[in-house]
């Protein structure tokens, strides 16, 4: 049998160089936003147990922990706040405390990196009594507009503390109309990024985070906020109304399992950078993976951020952040 010139594809990707031009995009260092968790210990060294490899940091030692990835190519990072010590309430009084560990762990990242951009998650789980993302109404039920008040009052305090971004997970109606506006109004409308967790689905995939930021619901689940696992068209309408409202970054949230959503996000949003985040589980997973034998974490982890990138994404939240930056330096 002799080879038909329509069924030869191999002469295309035999040799490095051209395997690597066979992706439409490149992963570079300034597509990895590394998140990290903030305590309100300043002291503070403590790993997370449920996410091997990370750690919570009080705001004097981020110099030792971010200066060695700011020497390897780090440009971006996402902070959490875990607060420990703080009195929690239902309307989560210690999300913007001028000394709570965002704020703080904001002028002093940039005080010492001055090239790193900062983004801040904007919640109100991890600051509530009930553990919830919203305020609540007495039934328990979320109650809408003060939840997008009170959250945009939140982002607006860290844009105001030197944010460059601020990134909603909470998944309330209405706050990203409610936090653009804030931003307008207070003159930082041209200054600070708005990225929207905007098909932030209710996944199993968010039990280490929700360990490591002590941010579990008290009572209940997020069900009645975030999407359905199942939802595509729900999804698609929060992507649309998300870019309507004002969002300067779609994000679909996790990653993984959610790449149809990506891709649709690309089509819906065609105009707007689209960011994805690889979860505290997707993460575990991984590296659980990889310690059982199934595959090596390395090529594991390539294959996920290249699946993420194919699908549409340009900026990739992932907790491998630091080994990317090594690992990019090697191939
Ligand atoms: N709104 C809180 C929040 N912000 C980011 C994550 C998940 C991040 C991760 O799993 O890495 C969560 C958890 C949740 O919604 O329960
Ligand atoms: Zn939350
Ligand atoms: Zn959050």
């Amino acid at each position: 049998m002799t080879m038909d010139i329509s069924s030869v594809l191999q002469g295309g990707y035999q040799h490095p160089l051209s395997r690597s031009w066979q992706a439409e995009r490149q992963l570079t260092k300034s597509m990895f936003m590394y998140p990290i968790f903030i305590t309100d210990d300043p002291d503070a060294h403590v790993t997370i147990a449920s996410l091997p490899g990370q750690a919570r940091w009080g705001v004097n030692r981020l110099e030792e922990f971010l200066g060695p990835l700011v020497k390897k190519g780090l440009k971006s990072v996402i902070l959490f706040g875990v607060p420990m010590t703080c009195e929690k309430d239902g309307r989560g009084t210690p999300a913007d405390d001028p000394n709570g560990p965002v704020i703080l762990a904001i002028k002093k990242i940039s005080q010492l990196f001055p090239s790193i951009y900062i983004a801040c998650d904007v919640c109100l789980c991890e600051y509530t009594s009930h553990g919830h993302c919203g305020i609540l109404h007495e039934d328990g039920t979320i109650n809408s507009v003060p939840s997008a008040d009170r959250i945009a009052q939140v982002a607006l305090s860290y844009a105001q503390a030197g944010a460059h971004c601020v990134a909603p997970s909470d998944m309330m109606d209405g706050r990203i109309k409610a936090i653009k506006r804030a931003l307008i109004d207070n003159g930082l409308g041209n200054k600070c990024t708005l990225m929207s967790y905007s098909a932030k689905f209710a996944s199993a995939l968010y039990g280490p985070f929700r360990d490591a930021a002590g941010s579990a619901p008290s009572f209940g689940n997020r069900k009645c906020y975030q999407l359905p696992p199942a939802a595509k068209g729900l999804a698609r309408r929060a992507i649309i109304r998300d870019v309507n409202e004002g969002a300067d970054i779609i994000m679909v949230k996790p990653a993984l399992p959610y790449l149809d959503i990506i891709s649709d996000a690309k089509e819906l949003a065609s105009n707007h950078p689209l960011a994805a985040y690889q979860v505290s589980g997707e993460y575990a997973m991984i590296v659980a993976g990889a310690n059982a034998g199934v595959y090596d974490l390395k090529t594991m982890a390539f294959e996920s951020v290249e699946s993420i990138v194919r699908a549409g994404c340009t900026l990739i939240l992932t907790y491998f952040t630091p080994q990317f930056l090594d690992w990019l330096d090697e191939n």
